[in-house]
């Protein structure tokens, strides 16, 4: 059965209050809630995690890579700080897709930089709550292709 994880890093517990203007006022639950229905809809088996800590974070990336599940990440702000997630996926050879609520590449320059998006499959940005959407409907076929390849 195709699985995802849904990680999610710093601060995300604050989405629906935190700067509604560049994050918008669903919550985290409300995300989850989408998401779970999403889920059941497509027969995947769906994880949801939030963090504030970095370590935590990398230990969610090594548990969903290493039981072959995709990987749907929001890492917050170590999106551009944090060289052991990227280690992470990396490592754990993870299939993974950044996400972003907001677009980081209209905003302060120092978010237009991801040290994670170079080991992702790809990276979703700018339509708010819906990016997670996009996210998960991309992963599951490169998933579904991924378990039907017969081990080299
Ligand atoms: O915490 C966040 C949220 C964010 O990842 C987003 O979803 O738009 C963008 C990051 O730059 C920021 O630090």
């Amino acid at each position: 059965m195709v699985a995802v994880h849904v990680l999610n890093g710093p601060n995300l517990n604050l989405l629906g209050t935190r700067e509604p203007a560049t994050y918008g006022a669903v919550t985290l639950a409300g995300v989850e809630e989408r998401l779970k229905a999403k889920a059941l809809a497509a027969g995947v088996e769906l994880t949801f995690r939030q963090t504030n800590y970095e370590g935590e974070l990398v230990s969610f990336i090594q548990q969903a890579g290493l039981a072959g599940a995709g990987i749907v990440i929001n890492a917050g702000a170590y999106t551009h700080t944090s060289v052991a997630l990227r280690d992470a996926i990396k490592g754990t050879e993870a299939l993974a897709i950044e996400v972003h609520v907001s677009n980081v590449h209209a905003r302060e320059e120092f978010r237009h930089h991801s040290y994670m998006a170079p080991v992702c499959v790809g990276v979703i940005c700018g339509f708010g709550v819906a990016s997670y959407d996009l996210a998960f409907d991309a992963i599951v076929p490169l998933l579904q292709k991924r378990l039907a390849k017969p081990a080299a």
